[in-house]
């Protein structure tokens, strides 16, 4: 007989268990779906978004998307502060890393050098767990801890309320610590940006452009919000088209044979710039065009920010094909850009020769 009378009933207590472990179940996996919930991202690694919470989890952790793009912007002001320096000091220290494949200088600068420390820094220190590809070499014996007060701006904070969690390793970061070099050495202000994007399992998510000499900075979130719109209307039948003023190939041919000889060219500097030239931006420095088309190669760093920006805000950028573009694995594409908004993108895409026949390759 038991001591003072108590029974364990083996009924009682496996229906005890059994109920423990359920509360436990509903615990756990309610508190994982809510962390890493992917807002309708799509692209989750197999399994859905249930195979990359936990293993996501185990590893790297989680960011908060909203979080990083208040980092983004003070990232791209930061820089954009070193550029704007650098060319009022007039000591550019103008130097050639190489040639492009067509065999252009590819130019750097101490203006490319000393944003570039800025804005890797900040953002390395705030998200250390993410990869973080940028344009220039980062000097590891030079490091720069910047801290992030952890304050999110009020205008972010409007427009995405919430939290938007997701795994660290689902995410890399794309830094262009100054977007059209050659023209900031020809002292032509107004087409210079830095950017900073976010792609998550390759698709660009959040984007900033910052134009250091006009302080204006555009950002967008997908499925999040944005501080920049589309325009009210654009004209499809014969495009004004942005283009490359010093890496251009055969752009104006292959412009002037999609939409006749009516269409207006307007060659100009930065993809960051050619971006905004497609929105409802307020700065009187800034071009207005109706399509954006590259035929050279390009890096992703120059256009991923642009790219998630005009997703976020409806628009399209592909390349000449019609394809979406991947932020992961190598640095540069090879098929060309066509960047729209507010029309009919695959009809476009249609429209466009055949490069190949056209010998651009
Ligand atoms: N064919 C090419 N090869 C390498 N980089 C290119 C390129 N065409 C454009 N780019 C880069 O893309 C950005 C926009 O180019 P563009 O002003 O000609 O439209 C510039 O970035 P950076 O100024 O950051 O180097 C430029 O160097
Ligand atoms: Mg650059």
């Amino acid at each position: 007989m038991a001591p003072m009378g108590i029974r364990l009933s083996p009924l009682g207590v496996a229906v005890f268990c059994l109920l423990g472990l359920g509360v436990l179940y509903h615990l756990y996996s309610g508190f994982l779906a809510g962390r890493f919930s992917l807002f309708g991202l799509g692209g989750e690694p197999a399994g859905g978004p249930a195979a990359a919470g936990p293993a996501a989890a185990a590893d790297g952790g989680s960011v908060d998307l909203r979080e990083m793009l208040a980092v983004a912007v003070l990232a791209a002001v930061r820089g954009g502060d070193e550029v704007r320096r650098v060319r009022e000091s007039n000591v550019l220290h103008e130097k050639s890393k190489g040639k492009t494949r067509e065999g252009a200088d590819d130019k750097m600068t101490s203006g490319d050098v000393l944003s570039n420390r800025k804005m890797f820094y900040l953002l390395k220190t705030a998200f250390p767990n993410v990869q973080i590809n940028t344009e220039e070499h980062v000097d590891a014996t030079d490091q720069e801890v910047i801290l992030w007060d952890r304050k999110i701006p009020e205008d972010i904070l409007k427009e995405i309320a919430t939290p938007k969690e997701v795994p660290a390793e689902s995410v890399t970061v794309w830094i262009d610590p100054l977007d059209a070099t050659q023209e900031y050495t020809e002292d032509l202000r107004k087409y210079v940006t830095t950017m900073v994007c976010v792609a998550v399992y390759g698709k660009p998510v959040l984007g900033v452009i910052h134009k250091p000499f006009s302080e204006y900075t555009a950002w967008a979130m997908v499925d999040g919000g944005s501080n920049v719109k589309a325009r009210s209307s654009y004209n499809e039948k014969t495009p004004r088209i942005v283009v490359s003023r010093s890496h251009s190939g055969m752009v104006k041919q292959v412009a002037l044979q999609t939409f006749g000889n009516q269409t207006t060219i307007i060659p100009a500097g930065g993809a960051g710039y050619k971006v905004l030239a497609l929105l409802d931006v307020p700065d009187k420095n800034q071009e207005k065009a109706d399509v954006y088309i590259h035929v050279t190669y390009i890096k992703k760093w120059d256009i991923c920010a642009g790219n998630a920006i005009l997703k976020a805000l409806g628009g399209h950028m592909t390349t000449l094909n019609g394809e979406e573009i991947s932020y992961t694995g190598s640095d540069g594409i090879d098929g060309g850009l066509l960047a729209s908004i507010g029309m009919n993108h695959q009809a476009l895409v249609k429209k466009l020769p055949d490069l190949e026949k056209m010998g651009h390759k």
